[in-house]
């Protein structure tokens, strides 16, 4: 990701790292492996395989059996752990905030440990609640006051305020309902876009790990490291059966989105604006006055020439916007009920529809090739397809005159 801020501090090096419990338990198992800075890292896994005892060992709040943790090359136990901690966020499942403090006052903790000034690190906590997407005068609530999704915000923005290289999130959404889960994740992606630390994350849900991981770490029970790589790699070739067992069924599906759609054929739809009078035949595109998308009309089921209203609508399916996937394209084609997904401009303007026919071609070029390039240029060229192009120009023509 060209975007994100470089020099960055914060390579974790794991070299034969094993913990065993006291009670003989063997939680890590001869574990190496390069973290790199600047990106996310997730460590993805069953339950008891270790993860969260890997995680912790890299704040020491675990020690190693054997092996050694290293941070750009330096051993972290050639300095004290509560320094160590200073360039280490934290975050955990329930934000685990102070009760008694107020958001402010939560978020300020570090700030305040590492000598900044009251008002310094009040402003600085306040900045980070905005930064997480909270409003202001949420600062002055108790944690209870806030909704899980809301704590954990609050958790993240504490865990950033003293700005270190590295933060630790440990299964950090998996306690809140799925919708606001996924707001915190591309909350998440937002931010680490902006900040680019090193992210270590751990979870067991490999959606998670697909969508947030730069790299993952697939870890197997008895805290063995399976296989790293870009979520593509281990999707696209898993290393061994647990992998492939691990990485589940839709693997397939779920590969589809490190296919680029941008270079699928997207065909000019003729649209008709909410108000207005429709005319034409099956299945209408509906748009608003900026031309965005509103959802779908039966012209068939509507009286020739009156106007479409709101009511009239069946809501369209996911949209594909520049930058998609073959994914979200597929999805977009299936969701909406005229079967053809909606293309939209970065604006939000309708550009287009895909057909299902070429969103297939290209789920299945990716899957055998995985690129879907040359099959659109060579198919763009094809007699019929220009055809078919011309015609849906004309159409959209006369019904953008129509519709006026
Ligand atoms: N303090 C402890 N004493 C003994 N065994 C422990 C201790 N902490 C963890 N374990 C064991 O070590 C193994 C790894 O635990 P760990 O919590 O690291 O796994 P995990 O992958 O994070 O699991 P989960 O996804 O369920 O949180 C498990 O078998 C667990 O029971």
């Amino acid at each position: 990701m060209s975007a994100r801020p470089r020099n960055l501090a914060g390579v974790i090096t794991f070299e034969q790292v094993s913990k065993r419990y006291p009670d003989g338990t063997l939680a890590v198992d001869g574990l190496s492996l390069e973290i790199p800075d600047g990106a996310t890292t997730v460590l993805v896994g069953p339950s008891g395989c270790g993860k969260t005892t890997s995680l912790r060992m890299i704040n020491r709040m675990i020690d190693p059996s054997h092996g050694r943790i290293l941070i750009d090359g330096k051993d972290i136990t050639s300095e004290p752990a509560p320094l160590l901690r200073r360039g280490i966020g934290y975050v955990i499942q329930n934000a685990g905030l102070f009760p008694n403090r107020t958001v402010l006052g939560n978020i300020a903790t570090v700030p305040l440990l590492v000598g900044m000034s009251k008002r310094a690190a009040r402003a600085r906590a306040s900045e980070l609640l905005e930064r997480v997407g909270l409003a202001p005068e949420l600062g002055k609530r108790y944690p209870a006051q806030l909704s899980g999704g809301q704590q954990q915000r609050v958790g993240v923005a504490r865990a950033l305020a003293a700005d270190p290289p590295i933060l630790l999130m440990d299964e950090p959404f998996s306690a809140v309902d799925p919708v606001v889960r996924t707001e915190l994740q591309d909350e998440l992606l937002r931010l680490q876009h902006e900040l680019g630390k090193t992210v270590v994350f751990v979870t067991h849900d490999i959606d998670e790990a697909v969508k947030l991981g730069d790299r993952l770490a697939i870890m197997a029970v008895g805290g063995r490291l399976a296989q790293f790589g870009t979520p593509a790699e281990v999707l696209e070739a898993p290393a061994d059966d647990f992998v492939a067992a691990f990485v589940g069924r839709d693997r397939g599906y779920r590969a589809l989105s490190f296919a680029s759609a941008d270079a699928l054929p997207v065909h000019p739809e003729p649209t008709v604006k909410l108000g207005e009078p429709l005319r034409g035949n099956g299945w209408l595109l509906v748009v608003d006055d900026t031309d965005a998308p509103r959802g779908w009309v039966n012209a068939d089921e509507h009286p020739a020439g009156q106007p479409v209203r709101q009511q009239d609508l069946r809501l369209g399916g996911t949209l594909l916007a520049p930058g998609g996937s073959v994914r979200t394209a597929l999805d977009a084609a299936l969701s909406s009920p005229s079967g053809r997904g909606v293309a939209v401009d970065a604006a939000g303007k309708v550009r287009g529809t895909l057909r299902p026919g070429d969103v297939f071609g290209a789920a299945e070029r990716a899957a055998t090739s995985g690129s879907t390039e040359a099959y659109y240029d060579e198919k763009q060229l094809t007699a019929t397809e220009h055809a078919e192009l011309t015609a849906a120009e004309q159409g959209a023509d006369r019904l953008s005159k129509d519709g006026r």
